[in-house]
């Protein structure tokens, strides 16, 4: 597009070239009176008005650019600057041919060379154009020089055609210097284009940055900076500009009211002594208004720095809520494990050798499960969090109470002089957690017991300590709760033989220790045998026979009751079937296996089995069961005696004695437990419980049996209150099954006597 325009840009030179030709033309005519001439005249002279023409519309054309009309216009200009050579070069010639007049020869010859000297400049961006006009319009004069004859003329012409020589060279090598011009303008537009879209691109980058950034050169005047560094630092952008010493920009700085005066003299110090020695420089600065910066620094290799800021007070926010789940309980916000573990240590250090004691209190919330169960998580959750402001607000700023999940709440108690002084810190604990709690709307009476363990007494490390309140703590627990208890040594070495149990007992049921006993449960009215209760026996086989007192409630620990029990019920059931017609087989069952909902189809399965009629069978049941007072209990004890199985109260008088179970369940017969009997001799108390508890049951229709009659005198006695049966070593020990069967044929053989 440019060298096209450099064909029509020149725009007085064409006009002066068709005027001058035009002229001349008009001269010759005149001069020569030759038609030829005249008529080669009228074409320059048309020819040069239509090429001013067309440069006059080419400076007015509307789509200026567009590369198609720009190749027309160049074959315009092309046709018209050859048609005009070729004129020119043809009026030499027709002039030199047809004229002896010299002047006219200088005139027309002079117009044509100076017309083919012009061209070289003129046209030199389209050399073909010129190279085809020099050649039109000098080289007629040249031939017809020659053919004029005469050396003179010759000697002209051969000069003509070096000199268009000479001017075709001009032109190329005019040519190399426009397209070299044009190429070098076009680059170096190119250079600054790119250069600027960088410039762009960087400063976009700056302005986009996440980061604040901020350079300084080699003397320490700041050079480049980005909004984000205002907006980190809190500078203000009217203070900031190029060329400030990074002393100003402290000042600046702590006149900007977001830093103080230390942290400005301490971060720019480090800054300044690490870049001084090459070092990668790395700091954080906390501002006025509580946001957290880092700075870091980076020298460059040719002198100066880079400062990059970011602003980590969410990071750092979020490293502190770390920090902190690792060290405290995040519902109750009371040290956890490990921090408990770290003070009970440095404690511990400080303990050695002085006076001092230190105390673990392991506290266990007697009723948070049921709690949490029945009440949803919400409530339990609450309920740890009120338990927490208790215990924090009964202990001293030296003591941590601490979560170690659930319900285990830790005291380490330091430091205190004597034994004595965790004890008063245990009363208190335990008479905040027996007041009542209001939660979301509930009033909660939960209770706790505790554990104690003193150091050095009791060890001197943590986890030592913690095992020993542990221990004393299930020993709390094991003598009725709400209460506290010491570490003794004797509870370690209890633990240690309960531990040995558990593992036996695990073995002892994949090896078949287990036997069944049956003692007889005698009608005090005739002393025939009504039933018999089956009692499981273990034989340990080092041990000996080992009580179910001693093994059932670990059997309930592990949850190996469940499948012990089953095994007991289908067992009996069985042997049952062995009896006289009409003897009852009971069967004791655990609060565990009430839980599981196993239950009803286990004593289904182990009828069917047996096929021992359902109306033969009597499950007893003790008040823990009732005490978990949930639908479930309700449901499972009515689905059994819609089975046709009987039920009884086992134990009764020993636990909470609710008379309130007596109509809420359906149970059908009453066990008064073995104490009563004991008693019942000399006291009159239970006397006078067998005599109320035998009445109630005749008016609700239900048999009172009393366990444990040794003597003639008991029996006597509880038949005397209106008890209708009774169970006892009087009547009979339990005894194997093939022990029981004689001791029910015996019976019925008296029976029949006495018949
Ligand atoms: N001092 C004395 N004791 C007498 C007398 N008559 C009976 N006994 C004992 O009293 C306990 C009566 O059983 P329990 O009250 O159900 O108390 C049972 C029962 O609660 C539990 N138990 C026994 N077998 C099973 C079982 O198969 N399943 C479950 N869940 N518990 C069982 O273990 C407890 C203890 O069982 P045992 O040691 O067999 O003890 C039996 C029995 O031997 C007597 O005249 N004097």
């Amino acid at each position: 597009m440019a060298l096209v325009d450099s064909l029509y840009a020149p725009f007085a030179s064409l006009v002066v070239g068709a005027v001058a030709g035009g002229l001349v033309g008009a001269m010759a005519s005149y001069q020569s009176r030759d038609p030829w001439l005249t008529a080669c005249s009228a074409a320059i002279f048309l020819v040069g008005l239509a090429r001013v023409l067309s440069a006059l519309a080419y400076r007015r054309r509307r789509d200026p650019g567009l590369v198609e009309t720009a190749h027309r216009w160049e074959r315009v200009y092309e046709l018209g600057a050859w048609s005009y050579s070729g004129l020119l070069g043809l009026q030499c010639l027709l002039a030199v041919m047809r004229t002896n007049d010299p002047a006219l020869h200088l005139v027309v010859s002079t117009l044509s060379v100076g017309y083919a000297a012009g061209i070289t400049g003129r046209n030199a961006g389209r050399p073909y154009i010129a190279v085809a006009q020099l050649t039109l319009a000098a080289v007629p004069l040249s031939i017809g020089l020659y053919l004029n004859g005469g050396t003179m003329q010759a000697t002209l012409a051969t000069v003509l055609l070096m000199f268009v020589y000479a001017m075709i060279d001009i032109t190329l090598s005019i040519r190399d210097i426009i397209v070299q011009a044009l190429v070098t303008t076009r680059d170096k537009a190119e250079l600054a284009g790119r250069y600027r879209e960088q410039a762009n691109r960087f400063d976009a980058a700056l302005t986009n940055m996440s980061h604040g950034l901020c350079m300084f050169d080699r003397d320490g005047s700041l050079v480049v900076w980005n909004e984000r560094f205002l907006e980190v630092t809190g500078l203000p952008a009217g203070l900031v500009r190029a060329g400030v010493s990074t002393h100003e920009l402290m000042q600046i700085a702590i006149r900007s009211g977001h830093h103080s005066h230390a942290v400005v003299r301490r971060v720019f110090g480090k800054l300044a002594r690490e870049a001084a020695g090459g070092h990668v420089g790395q700091t954080e600065a906390r501002l006025t208004d509580g946001r957290t910066i880092s700075l870091s620094q980076r020298a460059m290799p040719e002198g100066g720095s880079v400062v990059i800021f970011e602003d980590i007070t969410a990071r750092k926010e979020a490293e502190r809520i770390v920090a902190r789940m690792a060290r405290y309980d995040e519902l109750t916000g009371l040290a956890n494990r490990r921090t408990f573990h770290q003070h009970t240590d440095s404690a511990l250090a400080r303990l050695r050798g002085g006076a001092d004691r230190l105390a673990v209190h392991w506290i266990d919330l007697d009723r948070f499960k049921s709690v949490n169960d029945t009440l949803g998580h919400p409530v339990g959750d609450g309920l740890l969090r009120a338990v927490a402001d208790r215990l924090r607000a009964a202990v001293r700023d030296t003591d941590v109470v601490a979560r170690f999940g659930g319900d285990e709440f830790v005291i380490m108690q330091y430091p205190i002089r004597r034994g004595e002084d965790a004890s008063r810190l245990a009363r208190r604990l335990m008479e905040a957690l027996s007041a009542p709690f209001q939660i979301e709307g509930h009033h909660l009476e939960i209770g706790a017991s505790a554990g104690i363990a003193i150091a050095p007494r009791d060890g001197m490390d943590g986890d030592r300590l913690l095992k020993n309140a542990d221990l004393a703590l299930y020993r709390a627990k094991a003598d009725g709760r709400g209460a506290y208890r010491l570490f003794e040594p004797s509870m370690d070495a209890g633990a240690q033989a309960r531990r040995a149990l558990e593992l036996d007992l695990r073995h002892a049921w994949e090896r078949g220790e287990f036997e069944v006993h049956y003692q007889p449960l005698v009608e005090l009215s005739n002393r025939r045998i009504a039933g018999c209760e089956a009692l499981v026996r273990w034989r340990h086989p080092s041990r000996g026979w080992i009580s179910p007192l001693e093994f059932i409630p670990v059997a309930e620990e592990t949850g190996l009751i469940v499948s012990l029990g089953e095994w007991v019920l289908n067992q009996a059931c069985v042997e049952a079937t062995a009896w006289p017609k009409g003897t009852r087989l009971a069967v004791n069952l655990s609060p565990v296996q009430f839980k599981s909902r196993s239950l009803g189809s286990s004593v289904v399965t182990a009828l069917a089995k047996s096929g021992l009629p359902a109306s033969r069978l009597e499950l007893e049941v003790t008040e823990m069961v009732l005490l978990q007072d949930s639908d479930l209990t309700l449901a499972t004890m009515t689905q059994l005696r819609q089975l046709g199985v009987r039920l009884s109260l086992d134990d009764f008088g020993t636990g909470y004695s609710s008379l309130s179970y007596l109509r809420k369940y359906p149970f059908e017969k009453i066990k008064i437990d073995s104490s009563f009997v004991k008693d019942i001799g000399h006291d009159a108390g239970s006397a006078a419980i067998v005599r109320a508890v035998a009445s109630l049951g005749r008016d609700l229709g239900m048999s009172i049996l009393v366990e444990g009659i040794e003597t003639t005198e008991q029996f006597e006695r509880v038949k005397a209150e209106g008890c209708t049966e009774g169970q006892g070593y009087l009547f009979g020990r339990p005894v194997p099954s093939h022990e029981i069967r004689e001791v029910l044929r015996g019976d019925a053989q008296r029976a029949k006597l006495v018949a």
